[in-house]
């Protein structure tokens, strides 16, 4: 209930946007609100199969949620396609009844993307779950939609390769296409936009089509506009991706991870922008607040010093990353860092790395009963430091408990504001905080999302960062794309 007034609260915020959103929401088709009619049910069976369509309550509502604090709103039907040409049939259906499309990968969002706020049809695309291709002289694979990036990687272990970009939960690498995800690696191997080569998409009237061209899979292509990151980061808002074909690594052949702890925020975050300037080809390097150190002590068992601290990871020949650890460790002390802990042996790195990928759950679980909001600005590295204890500082003098983690070295990082869901003070203050952020971001030459994406929660800030040019083209874009306005409707733009 008290979440539904932070959307009205946000909504509210909606009215003062300059920008003219009205005119160009005109243009596209409006959706309305309206249950899937039986003769629509009875064909998606026809398409998907009896077991593959659901419209019981439970697994409707499994599916009109994900992780972040928006409210459920089941779609009236969910399906479960098994080929690209089932995708296609649905979508052709849909669109001919005009019916909204909700694509759903693992439900780990953290924006509200999987809501389906107009109801409709959600197509849950993991029963689509094989590794078509392992291309390891070529370092790419191929995978359909419901394979998942801990599946991928367990597969792959054999062959020496990986794919290393890391969202903590194990999501679908196709679900991590569509918001544009990275994680704690994307500092050494980049975000899903560096390290996809091309995908199959389903549009909303059903055609199919490979957004890099029939087949290519090259680390390089100058043919025609980019496709391929037209739809990354395009929250099943332009169309269904059913396929990706990935770029791989070797794996590191030494990998040592440590932990520094730190007399304050400002000190640490130095030593992040002083590394990065040394040209250290850090893997990992992420900061955690005293808050969040506190929240990972008692949700993971550790007795770590509860001040702000650093999680670093070296990858590459033993002897360079020896040396690189080395220079580190002499920036950190030079910055006041004490206590350097080493963490060789794998189980060990495994184990400490797994908590910090929890961290978003020891946070929350700091209250128990709260609910949360988590932000996700990202600025240049530069100014990292600044934005890191002004917003430090501005939470610091609010009520509201916001443990701060972040993926620190491509100047990206979270709080995870946790708020008493009856409590409308504390929503409003929690959403004043994180608007405050996203402007203060914005004027450094950051953006309101680093890879959490828009879904339902950043929209306002996302007219901000674009202004009325940027806008319009998106709309444009949407228009030619999902004329009829089904794809996931209201995600990322005010098309609701
Ligand atoms: C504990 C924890 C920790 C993290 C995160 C989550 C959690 C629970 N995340 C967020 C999340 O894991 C990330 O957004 C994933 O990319 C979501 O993938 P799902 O498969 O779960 O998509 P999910 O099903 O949640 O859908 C997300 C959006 O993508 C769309 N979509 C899904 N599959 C699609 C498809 N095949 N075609 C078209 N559209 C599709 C949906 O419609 C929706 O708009 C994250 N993220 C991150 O970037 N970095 C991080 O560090 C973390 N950390
Ligand atoms: C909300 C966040 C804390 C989840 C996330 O992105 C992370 O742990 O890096
Ligand atoms: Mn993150």
């Amino acid at each position: 209930m008290m979440l539904r007034g932070l959307r009205i609260l946000l909504g509210t915020q909606r009215s003062h946007i300059a920008v003219n959103l009205t005119a160009q929401k005109s243009t596209l088709a409006q959706v309305e609100n309206g249950a899937v009619s039986s003769s629509v049910i009875e064909k998606l069976v026809e398409i998907c199969g009896s077991k593959d369509v659901s419209t019981s309550t439970p697994v409707r509502e499994q599916h009109g949620r994900d992780e972040s604090y928006h409210h459920c709103e089941p779609p009236d039907v969910v399906v479960f396609p098994t080929s690209t040409e089932k995708v296609s049939q649905v979508a052709r259906l849909c669109y001919d009844h005009q019916i909204p499309i909700i694509p759903f990968g693992s439900g780990t969002g953290m924006e509200g993307g999987v809501t389906a706020s107009k109801g409709g049809v959600c197509v849950d695309v993991t029963k689509m779950d094989q590794i078509e291709a392992v291309n390891a002289e070529d370092f790419d694979c191929t995978v359909q939609s419901g394979v998942t990036r801990v599946g991928l990687n367990n597969s792959l272990r054999d062959t020496g390769l990986w794919f290393p970009v890391d969202p903590g939960a194990d999501c679908t690498l196709c679900g991590m296409c569509a918001t544009g995800a990275s994680g704690t690696n994307a500092v050494r191997y980049g975000t899903m936009r560096e390290n996809v080569m091309n995908l199959e998409v389903v549009l909303s009237d059903g055609r199919i089509i490979e957004t890099a061209g029939k087949g290519t899979r090259t680390k390089k292509s100058s043919a025609g506009y980019n496709l391929t990151n037209l739809f990354v980061g395009s929250e099943g808002t332009l169309g269904i991706i059913t396929k990706a074909t990935l770029k791989l690594y070797g794996q590191p052949e030494s990998i040592l991870s440590a932990i520094c702890h730190f007399p304050d925020v400002q000190s640490a975050v130095d030593t992040v922008v002083q590394t990065l300037q040394c040209g250290i080809p850090m893997a990992r390097i992420e900061l955690l607040c005293e808050k969040m150190m506190d929240a990972f002590n008692k949700y993971s068992n550790y007795d770590y010093k509860v001040t702000p601290s650093l999680f670093l990871e070296f990858h590459g020949a033993e002897n360079h990353v020896d040396d690189q650890g080395k220079i580190v460790a002499e920036l950190c002390e030079a910055n006041g860092g004490t206590q350097f802990n080493w963490a060789k042996d794998m189980d060990e790195r495994n184990k400490l790395w797994k908590a910090r990928h929890m961290c978003f759950y020891a946070a929350t679980s700091l209250r128990p009963g709260a609910r949360w909001l988590a932000t996700d600005v990202c600025v240049p590295i530069s100014r990292l430091p600044e934005i890191v204890v002004e917003t430090k500082k501005d939470i610091d003098n609010s009520s509201i408990l916001g443990p701060i983690v972040g993926h620190v070295g491509d100047g990206n990082f979270h709080t995870v504001l946790v708020v008493m869901p009856d409590s409308p003070e504390e929503i409003a203050e929690a959403s004043a905080l994180h608007d405050r952020m996203a402007e203060r971001a914005m004027k450094l030459g950051g953006t309101c999302t680093g890879e959490h994406g828009v879904g339902l929660g950043k929209r306002h800030h996302l007219v901000t960062q674009f202004g009325q040019g940027g806008m319009d083209v998106m709309m444009q874009l949407k228009q030619t794309l999902d004329p009829k306005n089904i794809m996931n409707p209201g995600k990322v733009l005010f098309t609701d």
